[in-house]
């Protein structure tokens, strides 16, 4: 049967009656290509003897190029659906070919200069012809980027296998936007390889990550012209805009579904290696916010359960929202993958981390008891609630601790970072044990004063029967260690975790406990610089040994280079450090977009401030932007209500959004926190004042070093927030912008 590739789109928004045409017309052209109604007519005076066009119905016709190979079945790349004349103009200038230095495929498009339109040409920086009789003085400006950093003609063209007026238009650029407006002209992989080396990363490295590799061509150099093309349909770079099309179903989604987006089937070369490769332990993926990482664990999810359909994958995150967000994602990227509905069923189970926990608990019955002991020391074990926050508060009413050692903040994390990964049951155990990390040191009578409010936390929670979070994961984590240890099968095969900067030590035990350590076992992504709950983690110390098994994607996809350059701003001058317990690098992390420069607007009181904010929201509704793609983010929930009621008296509705809340036909108000892992075409930060951010109330009473890190997390947050908006940010203050805010 011929084979369809879906090639980088050339239709604009088609009503839902072509595409239902769109996508007959391909199903019976991959039956069949020789059926008569199909109409697969090649074009007069095309420049490529390869297009053709086929008939979607009387006005309209699909583009496409048809490669036969040594293959008894065509391929048929597939460009579109046009009205007849459009079609057939596009599809004589269009032409497929193999770049003769690295074997990628690219389409080009005759008489569209891909350069035509950018912002520099080589000319444009020549220095001007002066004639004068005197020397004139050598005019000053900004020196060309690329060759700063020793990149010449050669390196481009000959070893890279850019386009040569590119590269030249591209050595005379003089900073990243020109670059940026030369690689949106470009094609993609070229593009991309440019943005890379304005970035700093090296020729070499830009290779690898583009999987460009010189011997290849030479490979298939004899082969013959259409097997040659074939070949480099395949190439990984081309996989970022020619996609092979694997069934019915996955052809009609791609046609139909309007919100079929480009991550289900196009992948960057380095996101297709992770998701596909054999790790020989747990692999750590880092990657600044909107690299793609959950991307990348979606298609590893669904790699994994189709290489094995009894494979029991687990697919976790720390919040149930964005877990909820995942299912729904892996549901779109394929349908007819099987959802595991327990966890330890073969299958994707997909669940916030400690719904996960909860289930092994459930799972465990009576000899829970067994586990409890080890961890809480003799108490009820009986667990029927969750122990809350306030108990802390109690404990520690009579305590002569200092106000910092008796906070909720430093107790509750001492417990959760110290006590229970070490199954610390005894005083004398606690003032022994090691405290790595925790920045205060405690001396044996404040380790006795700490002891004696654990104890009164524990005392009083076993009278309740109630246990907290972290408690959870360690009785699981035990309850799990034990039953390997007597010889039960470990429920899991493939553990993939999300947002892993975010978990806490129990959590880490549990999810390593889940799964036999071997092959494939753990996957990780992380982004240290969006850590926004919880304390700083180091894997090793919970048995996950990654040494030598860490990646780091850099290519933003979601927001602009304008927006990603002022987002990064806000962490400026923090440093962060890894789950390897290493300074997390966080250099050439750049996008390849470009849009509007982030506007900061500083109201002088809150009425303004709900002005401007209406204006803002206003316009872009007026512009015809999607209501519900406009998120409004705010520092906490009492903000949310001030936003959305002062839109309403200015004649926008907006809604709040909580928990399971409908999305539809509006503007989202929602906590910068809600908004984690979450995209907006438009943000605005709303309130980002001295005082609310960072929120002053969390730095009450902190130890010196709970203190720096709350302050770290705050800016984390409001990086989180910046980067949730694909293309347009604007932030409003009122009454004093905070000092998070960069200056430009
Ligand atoms: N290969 C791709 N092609 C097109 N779009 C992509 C690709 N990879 C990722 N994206 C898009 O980029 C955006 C960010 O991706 P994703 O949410 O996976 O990033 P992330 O690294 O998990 O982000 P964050 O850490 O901020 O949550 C999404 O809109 C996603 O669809």
């Amino acid at each position: 049967m011929p084979q369809i590739i879906m090639g980088p789109s050339q239709t604009g928004a088609l009503d839902s009656s072509v595409k239902k045409q769109a996508y007959a017309f391909l199903e019976k052209l991959s039956d069949n290509d020789a059926l008569p109604g199909l109409h697969i007519e090649p074009i007069n005076n095309a420049i490529d003897d390869r297009v053709r066009t086929g008939r979607v119905n009387d006005f309209y016709r699909a583009v496409l190029f048809k490669v036969q190979g040594h293959g008894a079945e065509a391929h048929y790349v597939y460009l579109g659906v046009l009205a007849h004349d459009d079609a057939i103009a596009f599809a004589k200038k269009a032409r497929l070919t193999v770049n003769p230095v690295n074997g990628i495929a690219e389409l080009i498009i005759a008489g569209e200069d891909q350069l035509a339109d950018a912002a520099v040409s080589p000319s444009a920086v020549e220095p001007p012809v002066v004639t004068t009789m005197t020397p004139a003085p050598e005019p000053v400006g900004p020196a060309p980027l690329l060759p700063t950093f020793g990149i010449d003609e050669d390196a481009l063209v000959k070893h890279l296998g850019i386009d040569e007026k590119l590269a030249l238009a591209a050595l005379a650029a003089v900073s990243e936007d020109q670059i940026l407006a030369l690689a949106d002209k470009a094609v993609q992989w070229q593009g991309l390889a440019l943005i890379d080396l304005a970035s700093g990363t090296s020729v070499d490295d830009v290779k690898t990550t583009l999987s460009i590799d010189e011997q290849a061509t030479a490979l298939v150099a004899d082969d013959g012209e259409d097997e040659r093309l074939l070949k480099a349909l395949q190439h990984p770079a081309a996989q970022m805009q020619f996609a092979f099309i694997e069934d019915d179903e996955e052809l009609r989604r791609a046609i139909e579904d309007t919100d079929f987006a480009a991550w289900r089937v196009f992948l960057h070369p380095e996101q297709r290696r992770y998701a596909t490769a054999l790790y020989n332990g747990p692999f750590r993926l880092s990657g600044g916010a909107g690299t793609g990482k959950t991307v990348v664990l979606l298609h590893r999810a669904r790699y994994l359960a189709r290489q094995n359909p009894q494979a029991r994958v687990v697919l976790t995150t720390f919040t149930k929202n964005l877990a909820d967000a995942m299912k729904a994602d892996l549901r779109r990227l394929d349908p007819t993958l099987p959802l595991a509905g327990r966890l330890g069923e073969p299958g994707v189970f997909v669940s916030g981390i400690d719904a996960a926990i909860s289930a092994v608990l459930r799972g465990g019955g009576a000899e829970l008891a067994l586990d409890i002991e080890p961890v809480l020391g003799s108490r009820s074990w009986e667990i029927g609630t969750r122990t809350p926050d306030s108990v802390w508060r109690d404990a520690a009413a009579g305590s002569e601790l200092p106000p910092d050692l008796k906070s909720k903040a430093f107790l509750s994390s001492e417990y959760a970072m110290v006590v229970l990964p070490a199954k610390i049951t005894t005083r004398d155990e606690y003032l022994t044990a090691r405290r790595p990390g925790r920045g205060v040191a405690l001396d044996r009578k404040k380790r006795l004063a700490v002891w004696s409010v654990i104890e009164a936390y524990r005392s009083r929670a076993s009278i309740e029967g109630s246990i907290d979070f972290a408690e959870a994961g360690a009785i699981a984590a035990t309850s799990l260690e034990r039953r390997a240890s007597a010889g039960e099968r470990r429920p899991v095969d493939h553990v993939l975790v999300d947002e892993g900067q975010d978990l806490n030590p129990s959590h880490w035990q549990f999810l390593r406990a889940l799964v036999e350590p071997g092959e494939n076992d753990m996957f990780m992504a992380e982004d240290s610089q969006q850590r926004i709950y919880g304390q700083r983690v180091v894997l090793g110390r919970y048995g996950i040994r990654v040494v030598g098994r860490s990646q780091r994607l850099k290519l933003n996809y979601r927001t602009t280079a304008q927006t990603l350059h002022y987002a990064v701003g806000v962490l400026e001058g923090e440093h962060f450090v890894d789950l390897e317990d290493a300074q997390a690098e966080s250099g050439h992390y750049r996008s390849a977009r470009s849009g509007p420069p982030p506007r900061v607007m500083e109201c002088s009181n809150l009425t303004q401030e709900l002005q401007s904010a209406a204006d803002v929201v206003g316009d872009w509704l007026g512009s015809g932007v999607v209501p519900e793609t406009i998120g409004i983010l705010v520092r906490d929930a009492k903000q949310a209500g001030q936003i959305s009621r002062g839109l309403d008296e200015r004649g926008i509705t907006a809604r709040v959004l909580d928990q399971g809340t409908q999305r539809d036909g509006h503007p989202l108000v929602m906590t910068m926190h809600r908004a984690k892992g979450m995209e907006f075409s438009r943000v605005l930060i709303f309130g980002v004042n001295d005082g609310l951010v960072p929120a002053q109330y969390l730095l009450k009473d902190l130890t010196e070093a709970d203190r720096a890190d709350a302050l770290t997390r705050e800016r984390s947050l409001l990086y989180v927030a910046a980067t949730r908006a694909r293309d347009e940010l604007v932030v409003t203050t009122s009454g004093g912008k905070s000092s998070f805010l960069p200056d430009s």
